[in-house]
Formats: C-alpha cells, structure tokens, sequence
C-alpha cells in the first residue's frame, strides 16, 4: 500500500539514456518528468551530467548559467507545469570561467530552492581498466547543501560524494531524513561498490539514500553502470533499476525511519566525547 501523504511521498528516479545531443536530453528529461508526476511521484531525480555526457571533453561544451541557462529553464517549466519537485541531476555550470559539477533543485513553482556543487571530484586510476581525472574539467565546490520538502529534510551529494561517509554524517547531524546523490559510476568499480555504498550511507546515517544514474549506453570511454536505486534506514534496497534505460518509482515511508531510529538508537548512542565529526566551513 502506498504510504500516506503525512507519512511519505513516490520518488521517480528518472535512469534516461544520456547522448551526445543536449536538446535531446532535455525533451527526454522533461517527458520523464512529466510521466513521474503522472505515475504520482510527489519528486523527480534526474543523473548526473543528464544535459550531455559524461565526459571531460564536454563539460565545457555543454556548461550554462544557473538559472538563466536552457537546462534551468526548461527544468523551472517542467517542475512548475507539473507541480512535482525535480532533484535535476546535474549539470556543468559556468561561473566566472569555471566550470562546476552543479545540482538544481526545483519546487513545484519552479523556483530554485537549492544547489550543491560536487565536492569531491572522481579521480581514480586502476591500470588497464579506468583512469579519470573529473579535475581536469571540472572545479570542486565547498559547502554542504539541504532543501526542505514539505516537512522532510534532503541532503544533496553528487556520485563520487557518496565515498565520504564524513559528509553523509554532517547530513545526519543537520537531521536529514534524505539522502540524495545524482551518479554515473563507471563499470570497474559499479558492480562491488554501488549498492553497497546506497547501502551504507542509508545505515550510517538512518535516512533513505537515492542514488540516480543515467541508462548503460555504449560508449567509447566512459560507460555507465546504472542501477538506480534506493535504500531505506535499515540498509535495505527498496528499488532497483537495472542498467536499461527506465524509470524506477519508489514510496517511501518514513515512519520506517522513526522506528528504525527508535529501535536501533545509535544516534544517542555516539561518544562525541571521545571523536566527533565537524563541518569546518560551508
Ligand atoms: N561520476 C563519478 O563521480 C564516478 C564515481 C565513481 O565511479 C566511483 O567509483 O567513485
């Protein structure tokens, strides 16, 4: 049974094929959109890099203004024509020549409420198989950022950021109830970390964690896993795409969270007298 309005809301993971053609991407985003509300999703979440792919050589390319560029505009429109709040993945952003790895939130007036710039940056080199320097098109932003959804409160990462169990830990000392994190990992190390990383933030943290990727599509460098999915407090996997291009729609309940924290109170139980973990600027 779906979950009250007063206990929780449908979530859309929007797992769209990304291409190589930014007025592609955004028709498709929009439509997607467009079929979450349809299907009762109360919020959207689109991958990262979703307005072009997910390469170096592009980001440039492919960057815009927020909010005056064309992805913005188009995202404004569809969360307001739909009245659905839309998580727009992410997308390169310009900003005094720089070019940022930048998240948009949208309310269901089309107002900007929240952006999250990446902060740590995907640099990994295993010989033979993935070498990727995010750095060499890309500047890492500085600060942790939330939006509140109706009463919930929504902490925002972007794929690589799900490796820092530290900033998941800020999230939950801000008292977030959600964990949101756009992705695009690649086939090397998406098998044996994807879902356990959803996986343990949701339980470090007691909170639902989304984490969003664009479809498998074949590419000549960068190929993504896929594998959308959503964890609940307990660490449980409660939806799961495959690597195909779809649409994964999830009701989240949470008073699971309040009894999880309940039953399992390690929140009280923490010996900040002995370690903490400090948010040193934002
Ligand atoms: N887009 C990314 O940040 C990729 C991160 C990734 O694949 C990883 O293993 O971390």
């Amino acid at each position: 049974m779906a979950p009250s309005k007063s206990s929780g809301f449908r979530v859309a993971c929007i797992q769209m094929s990304v291409v190589n053609d930014k007025a592609k991407n955004l028709a498709v985003a929009v439509t997607r959109i467009e079929q979450a509300k349809q299907n009762g999703c109360t919020l959207a979440i689109l991958p990262e890099c979703f307005n072009g792919l997910y390469e170096i050589d592009l980001f440039r390319k492919n960057a815009e203004v927020i909010p005056s560029g064309e992805t913005c505009k188009a995202l404004s429109q569809a969360a307001k024509s739909n009245q659905i709040y839309v998580v727009g993945g992410s997308i390169p952003e310009l900003y005094n020549d720089k070019v940022y790895n930048t998240c948009t939130v949208w309310d269901p007036n089309g107002k900007l409420i929240a952006t999250h710039r990446k902060v740590h940056l995907f640099e990994v080199n295993i010989p033979g198989k993935t070498c990727y320097r995010e750095v060499n098109g890309m500047t890492p932003g500085n600060t942790l950022n939330t939006f509140q959804l109706d009463r919930f409160k929504v902490g925002l990462g972007i794929c690589h950021d799900i490796r820092f169990p530290e900033m998941a830990e800020l999230y939950r000392k801000q008292e977030c109830d959600m964990l949101i994190y756009p992705g695009n990992f690649c086939m090397n190390l998406g098998p044996l970390h994807w879902s356990l990383l959803t996986r343990s933030r949701a339980l470090d943290t007691q909170t639902f964690v989304a984490f969003v990727s664009s479809a498998r599509v074949p590419h000549p460098t960068y190929i993504t896993y896929g594998h959308s999915q959503i964890a609940n407090p307990w660490g449980e996997v409660i939806g799961e795409a495959d690597e195909k291009d779809t649409d994964l729609y999830v009701d989240l309940d949470f008073s699971v969270r309040e009894n999880m924290r309940q039953q399992v109170p390690t929140e009280k139980q923490k010996r900040n007298d002995i370690y903490d973990v400090i948010l040193k600027k934002n």
